[in-house]
């Protein structure tokens, strides 16, 4: 037979295809080594596997610049097809992995600095004064007592001491990873101005800041109603000479070393007490919950939606509590090993009701590597990171109502009456909106500190400054502005983890339940809403459509995803406030006569022997235990 030989014109698409799927290969490989790596020093914090873990990444920091400049030899701007054009806008969009192979002293010394800040964050201490060989770690000593005391001074000493403990520690490193993470994203070509135009890149919305503060703005009264009521309960706990009718709230009494979610403190404010509530811990105790149970409750959720399930490997070689022999990294994580294959959570969980929300979260990052692994790995990211946040909180949404939580032996009974609604509404408004503000001011610090407006002087004032403004709280105890590094006793600022995503997700994760709720055939207030308590077919609907979003990965813009969902294509505060409108009218009703807001040069009383601290002989003034008297 005569061959025909067609003449491959190779166009440009043509190459720019060759070039990505042998650049896929690689990457698979390069990150694979690269989170083995990863994984094997955050669950074993050795010096060996620190060393190990460097290596590896200053590897896929050179892949990543090497597949860049590849790329940009390529004309593909001209390409014909969009999505080969989108996956090489990505390749040569370098960030923080430094540009050019001389700056491998910077390259070096930035990942010195993350692991040293990290290590500081995950390994600080704070010992007993009276016993100084009683110490406490942030997982499960310090986390636990700020759950679960009520005591105001033992609760100023589990808060002061990890700022001593971390914050402290840090401070002096912060300026010089801010320099060298700026250095690194101004060498890219298209170079970024700073970190924080780079982090806010990956959101490809021009008005983005001026979106979420317009999201922020309408949320603002919700948050104001939760936080006076909030404050009068607190009052009545603790007295009215530790806390002001009309001030902001000392931070400490909240439930949670960083103020963000206050479900823990549930009982002291519960609206009608020996209704059903959904503080379930004691029952999952009671019935001996295992933490093994709690994550295959999980996995049950996605089985039931239709969502892929986790692949034995996941059950294989996750770490679910912490390990008795070794240091790890507690803060939980989903990690996905970008093999198409290896999904994993690490984490130090115990059981509490807290946790198995935790465990939804991480379970829906997995999901979502599972759903979108078959795309190419620049598309294996969250449509825009607020979607990847999203998708745990959105399932658990459904979890946490009171005939789910029945339908998995959690609640014995259902009130079905408006008083047990409003103690679920609180339930979830005590996560859900007490979050708002945090999960907004933490990258406005963060990118004021990049760009410079910011400075280390002004680090910790700027900070407080913030925190006092958007969540209405202040220190217990007098800050130090010399020494005190409080930002950094978060986990992700001391691991470089943005933040702006987990705001973003507060409001998409309501816009995805709302129209799921639809999908599944819900009637009757969003609140009430499980998207797994409808018949089969529409349970089906719900998943596959999720399923459809999940799918698509970061190959399209995020409102093209949006849009699969919910038919819009703009973020919108209005299901977050639907959801929670009934606590919202209860709140007003009994903040009648109480200020909403806060009066911001209100100051907690400090008593420094009460506190633990001293007084130096050349009056001095309060010396906090972490501190000595000047000149001794
Ligand atoms: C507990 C949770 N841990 C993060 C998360 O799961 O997002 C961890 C650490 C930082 C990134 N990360 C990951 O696992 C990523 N690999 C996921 C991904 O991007 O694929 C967390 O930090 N949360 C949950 C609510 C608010 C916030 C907090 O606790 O303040
Ligand atoms: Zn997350």
């Amino acid at each position: 037979a005569v061959r025909t030989v067609r003449l491959q014109l190779t166009s440009g698409d043509d190459q720019g295809w060759a070039f990505i799927w042998d650049y896929n290969g690689r990457a698979e490989q390069v990150y694979y080594d690269t989170m083995v790596a990863r994984w094997n020093y955050n669950t074993n914090l050795t010096l060996e596997n620190s060393r190990k873990q460097d290596e590896a990444n200053f590897i896929e920091a050179h892949f990543d610049r090497q597949a860049a400049q590849i790329a940009s030899s390529f004309d593909w701007q001209n390409f014909n097809n969009a999505t080969l054009k989108r996956l090489f806008r990505k390749i040569t969009l370098l960030g923080t992995a430094v540009n050019h192979i001389e700056q491998a002293r910077e390259a070096r010394e930035y990942n010195n600095l993350l692991t040293e800040m990290r290590l500081i964050y995950s390994t600080g201490k704070v010992c007993e004064y009276h016993n100084p060989t009683s110490c406490l770690v942030l997982k499960p000593d310090l986390s636990d007592c700020l759950a679960d005391s009520r005591d105001y001074d033992r609760l100023r000493f589990c808060w002061e001491g990890l700022r001593d403990a971390v914050g402290r520690q840090l401070k002096d490193k912060y300026p010089r990873f801010v320099e060298l993470s700026n250095d690194a994203v101004r060498q890219g070509v298209p170079y970024w101005e700073d970190t924080g135009a780079y982090w806010r890149s990956w959101y490809e919305t021009a008005d983005f800041q001026e979106q979420l503060e317009n999201l922020y703005n309408q949320l603002t009264p919700l948050y104001n109603n939760l936080h006076a009521y909030v404050r009068k309960k607190l009052r009545a706990t603790y007295g009215q000479d530790k806390i002001s009718a009309t001030g902001p709230i000392p931070a400490h009494l909240l439930g949670n070393m960083w103020s963000q979610s206050w479900a823990n403190i549930y009982k002291l404010v519960e609206p009608y007490p020996g209704k059903t509530s959904i503080n379930v811990t004691a029952k999952m105790l009671s019935d001996g919950w295992t933490v093994d149970r709690m994550f295959r409750t999980s996995g049950d959720f996605l089985k039931a939606m239709g969502l892929i399930e986790m692949p034995q490997n996941f059950w294989d070689n996750s770490m679910f509590v912490k390990p008795a022999d070794r240091e790890v990294v507690c803060h939980a994580s989903a990690w996905d090993f970008y093999n198409a294959h290896d999904v994993r959570i690490m984490m130090c969980s115990n059981v509490s009701m807290e946790n198995l929300i935790t465990i939804h979260h991480e379970m829906g990052h997995i999901e979502y590597y599972l759903q979108y692994k078959h795309h190419p790995v620049p598309f294996r990211r969250g449509a825009n990171p607020g979607f990847h946040e999203a998708v745990g909180d959105l399932l658990a949404l459904s979890v946490a109502t009171p005939t789910h939580l029945q339908g998995i032996g959690l609640l014995d009974t259902v009130e079905d009456d408006n008083e047990s609604d409003i103690n679920f509404l609180m339930s979830m408004a005590l996560d859900k909106i007490a979050f708002l503000p945090f999960g907004y001011l933490m990258d406005q610090w963060r990118w004021a500190v990049f760009n410079g407006s910011i400075t280390p002087a002004t680090y910790n004032q700027e900070w407080w400054k913030l925190r006092t403004r958007y969540q209405g709280i202040v220190p217990p105890v007098p800050r130090n502005h010399d020494k005190d590094f409080d930002p950094g006793c978060k986990y992700h600022i001391a691991a470089n983890n943005p933040y702006i995503r987990y705001f973003v997700s507060s409001v998409l994760q309501f816009q995805f339940h709302q129209a799921l709720c639809q999908t599944s055939g819900h009637t009757g207030p969003l609140h009430k809403c499980d998207i797994s308590a409808g018949t089969q077919a529409h349970r089906a609907a719900a998943g596959q459509k999720l399923a459809r979003m999940l799918q698509m990965g970061a190959s399209q813009p995020w409102p093209d995803a949006m849009e699969v969902i919910t038919g819009q294509r703009t973020m919108s505060a209005q299901p977050i406030v639907e959801y929670f409108q009934p606590l919202i009218t209860w709140l007003e009703t009994q903040n009648v006569g109480e200020t909403l807001g806060w009066d911001e040069s209100w100051t907690p009383t400090y008593d420094c022997e009460a506190a633990d601290g001293f007084t130096c002989a050349d009056g001095s003034g309060c010396v906090r235990p972490g501190d000595r008297c000047d000149g001794v």
